[in-house]
């Protein structure tokens, strides 16, 4: 009986792969040393010596995890965490993107930022402290939701829509809608239909923290912190002090053995 056979009938076999000699061949390997000297007779014997191969793997040889055990098995793949920016350096982002912002309005006192919930709202209200530190008044500041006005409800699947808070009248502001990342550019188009919905901005711009790229749409945004490359199955994580305890942007990989 050749090994490879002995390994297709351990417990797990899609666990299992031998990496040394186990090529199956017309000319089948002598048995190993556990197996021919305990010709497993009873199931009792036979499960022992499965396990034994199991755990150890048979003399002179190796197993390691098979790549395709993602095909058979049900636990979740493996993710990767990549620090893009640190929380020093969201720190001088959001210090930078604050000033952009009010070097590009003609009069502070007439913005509004509106972040795009989740994520967006928790962003635009950090950004709204540096600017009242930066401009000395008051900023106004609330939420806007997209939910009822996406095109992509089959893509991204069913979501509770959120509040929608609107500090005073969008007529005659400046408004700067606050987002995490921009990335297919859905989510901004079904903002700006949703803002249109409640009156006529004097001028709407955009700040996105992260630009991931694989736009749909042709929006880009006004003031962006960070570009950053991705694929299609990677995502970005803006992590903000007030509610995840910690602070930092970060790219996170979904790693699939091939
Ligand atoms: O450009 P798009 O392809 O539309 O993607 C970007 C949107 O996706 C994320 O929100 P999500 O809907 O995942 O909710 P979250 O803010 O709660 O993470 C992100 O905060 C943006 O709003
Ligand atoms: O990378 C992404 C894409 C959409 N939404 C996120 O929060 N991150």
């Amino acid at each position: 009986m050749a090994l490879c056979s002995l390994s297709l009938r351990c417990p797990q076999p899609s666990r299992m792969v031998r990496t040394t000699g186990a090529t199956p061949t017309s000319r089948p390997e002598p048995l190993p040393l556990l197996w021919s000297t305990y010709p497993p007779r009873s199931s009792v014997l036979k499960d022992f010596c499965r396990f034994n191969l199991t755990l150890h793997g048979a003399p002179g040889s190796s197993f390691q995890r098979s790549p395709h055990r993602h095909r058979f098995m049900t636990e979740p793949p493996d993710t990767d965490r990549v620090e893009i920016l640190s929380e020093r350096e969201l720190g001088r982002t959001l210090a930078r993107l604050a000033t952009q912002v009010l070097e590009t309005v003609d009069d502070s006192r007439t913005l509004m930022l509106l972040g795009i919930p989740t994520r967006g709202v928790q962003l635009s209200k950090v950004l709204a402290r540096e600017l009242e530190r930066l401009s000395g008044h008051a900023i106004a500041q609330g939420a806007i939701d997209p939910t009822f006005h996406r095109d992509d409800l089959e893509r991204i699947g069913t979501r509770l829509p959120q509040i929608t808070t609107l500090p005073n009248s969008v007529e005659g502001r400046q408004v700067v809608l606050v987002d995490d990342v921009i990335f297919t550019g859905r989510t901004v188009r079904a903002a700006l239909e949703a803002l249109q919905s409640w009156g006529r901005a004097q001028r709407v711009m955009l700040l996105a923290m992260v630009d991931r790229g694989h736009r749909e749409l042709p929006i880009q945004p006004d003031f962006c912190g960070r570009v950053v490359p991705t694929r299609r199955s990677e995502t970005i994580e803006l992590r903000l002090r007030d509610v995840d305890g910690e602070e930092g942007v970060f790219l996170r990989r979904i790693t699939r053995p091939s």
